[in-house]
């Protein structure tokens, strides 16, 4: 059984990538990603110009069913996971950037342009989790414009990060902006935003910022994550390829996002539940559930999802 997938051009030893935010913010987590076995590739806690604190505590909150959080983007800055990829990365790693205006985005975009980092790339269309701050890419002609002044310049390897959709026309919109980019991926889903959980005992919300509203992740968010990896996959030019992330919690969750179409797939908050050692778990119940099926390598099913 052969769980090799490609990563832009590197042979990764396994298809399973951390969600970017979970244990990727220092350079211990970096460093324990790097030594964790059955996580092909790595990709970084999204980075901003400046570094930040992120949201009061309590900003992470773990459920029966998954996870909610608002934390507020807290990073060591775009210089310091600069340095993480060009000096210190030991293991396939996307880096992961994210900016509070179009403006920022440019800004690092440019520099990152000048710099000799050469790697792959993904820009953070989705936080929902800033004050203030729309999630780009639910605005089509916001996400046009930054993504044709970025092309404009860049001509390194650069992907997106993509929020949830909800309705199949805004598949074809989003999709339509896309196509027309050099992009090497899109990451889909972040989490579902601005959710809500209630602690009935308590009678409150069950995180500080926002009045408790947050991103929601884990196995409830699973059908939405299928739906994006398949909707996409069907409407992305080919040289585009699409990393599954979302309520992955068993070999057969990952086996469903490559089924729709995914080419990696990435795990956040069930590492946050269980551990780093997720993802040798998961590597075997994949490869059991491929073994049981005649299946040698990712290729014999990817996209091979059957309609009625
Ligand atoms: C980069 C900020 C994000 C955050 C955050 O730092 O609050 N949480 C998410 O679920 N997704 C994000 O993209």
């Amino acid at each position: 059984i052969d769980l090799s997938a490609d990563l832009f051009g590197q042979t990764l030893t396994s298809p399973l990538l951390n969600a970017s935010g979970v244990h990727c913010q220092t350079k211990e987590e970096l460093n324990d990603l790097a030594n964790t076995s059955n996580l092909g590739a790595m990709v970084t806690k999204s980075a901003t110009l400046q570094a930040r604190e992120g949201n009061p505590n309590p900003r992470y909150y773990d459920l029966e069913n998954g996870s909610i959080n608002s934390m507020g983007l807290p990073n060591l800055g775009y210089d310091f996971y600069l340095d993480y990829v060009l000096q210190e990365q030991t293991k396939p790693t996307i880096l992961s950037v994210a900016a509070l205006s179009a403006a920022d985005a440019i800004t690092l975009l440019k520099d990152l342009q000048a710099s000799d980092y050469q790697g792959p790339t993904e820009l953070n269309l989705s936080c929902p989790n800033i004050v203030g701050e729309p999630q780009l890419a639910y605005d089509f002609e916001a996400t046009d414009r930054v993504l044709s002044e970025v092309f404009s310049f860049y001509t390194k390897p650069l992907g997106v990060k993509l929020p949830p959709y909800f309705d199949l026309v805004h598949f074809d919109k989003i999709a339509a902006v896309l196509n027309k980019y050099p992009l090497t991926h899109v990451n889909t889903i972040n989490s579902i935003g601005n959710g809500l959980w209630v602690d009935v005992d308590q009678e409150q919300v069950v995180t500080k910022a926002k009045g408790g509203f947050g991103g929601l992740g884990g196995t409830m968010v699973l059908p939405t994550a299928l739906a994006n990896v398949r909707a996409l996959r069907q409407r992305l030019n080919d040289s585009i390829k699409v990393l599954g992330t979302g309520g992955v919690t068993s070999g057969a969750d990952i086996f469903a996002h490559i089924l729709c179409g995914a080419d990696l797939v990435s795990v956040g908050t069930q590492v946050m539940k269980e551990g780093l050692g997720t993802y040798d778990r998961l590597a075997e119940e994949l490869k059991a559930i491929m073994a049981e099926k005649g299946y040698q390598s990712l290729a014999d099913f990817r996209g091979k999802l059957k309609e009625l």
